[in-house]
């Protein structure tokens, strides 16, 4: 059972021409485990997305360390924020999918060789990579739209053929910026419930960015809030929104108790502090 451990990290971007270092993350210390869907909340620019950055190995961090494992993550440090960590570079890898709140899907090809591409990419057998593939694709239900184009779906069956993508590859974790962000109110419902069924059955670490506090607090089994300049992790709240929601299947009845809006109100608070003090600054 993999453990995800981020000890002391600080990410800062150098300065662009004629502008300022930016702190974007100081001192993060977060530990996701087997089952957990850590969801991270805060004002923008508070370093959310670096934050799944750095956990991606997409970028690195300038200060503390991060391990999968026994495995560090060490990230690319010169390609995307210019440190100079020296030349141990293990970069973005399968063991953590990444969905995105734009898709990233490949246009020229169809639902199956999108879902398929990342084992293809691995060498995996044509018939082995394409039987996974369509168990994924059955999980988010488009287990009938395999040789459609991507042009030909919606923006929830994109996303969903984003996630069926990234759980091919069968990942330790999956890492989520965003991505019911731009869907209409029902689909985005639909897609929460989908992604609790997959968490639920899989077990996989999760870790999700949302800018929407109803969503955060039904999804999480630990909501992290971050605070701007520089981004920190100021408040984490262990909850069980989820399993109540996965027990009774009604989204409204749950964000009506007590609980839910109490929590909302202390989330929404700190939130809207950090605004107030950002726009103050
Ligand atoms: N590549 C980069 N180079 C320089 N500064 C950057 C870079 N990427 C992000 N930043 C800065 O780092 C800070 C954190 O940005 P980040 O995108 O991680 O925040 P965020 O919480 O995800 O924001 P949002 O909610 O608006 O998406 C911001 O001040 C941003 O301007």
């Amino acid at each position: 059972m993999n453990t995800l451990d981020i000890k002391n990290a600080s990410v800062i971007y150098p300065a662009a021409e004629g502008g300022e270092a930016v702190t974007a993350l100081s001192d993060i210390n977060l530990t996701i485990e087997q089952g957990d869907l850590v969801v991270a909340l805060g004002a923008s620019g508070c370093g959310k997305t670096t934050l799944l950055s750095l956990i991606a190995g997409f970028i690195a961090p300038t200060k503390g360390y991060l391990t999968l494992g026994d495995s560090k993550i060490k990230g690319y440090p010169r390609v995307a924020c210019g440190l100079d960590l020296g030349d141990e570079v293990r970069g973005p890898s399968a063991d953590r999918g990444v969905v995105f709140q734009k898709h990233a899907l490949l246009p020229w090809l169809d639902v199956m060789g999108n879902t398929e591409f990342g084992l293809k990419l691995q060498g995996v057998e044509k018939a082995q990579r394409r039987q996974k593939a369509a168990d994924f694709l059955k999980l988010v239900g488009l287990e009938d739209f395999h040789h459609h184009k991507v042009y030909q779906l919606s923006g929830g069956m994109q996303q969903r053929v984003g996630i069926a993508r990234a759980l091919t590859n069968d990942p330790e974790m999956l890492l989520l910026d965003e991505p019911l962000g731009a869907l209409d109110a029902l689909t985005r419902e639909s897609l929460q419930e989908l992604l609790l069924d997959i968490w639920k059955k899989t077990n996989k670490m999760m870790f999700f960015i949302t800018h929407s506090v109803d969503e955060a607090l039904l999804l999480a089994t630990r909501l992290i809030v971050m605070s701007p300049r520089p981004g920190r992790i100021t408040h984490q709240f262990d909850l069980n929104f989820n399993n109540e929601f996965l027990a009774c299947r009604d989204a409204r009845l749950v964000k009506s108790s007590e609980a839910f809006i109490a929590m909302k109100e202390q989330v929404l608070s700190i939130i809207h502090g950090d605004e107030q003090q950002t726009q103050e600054a």
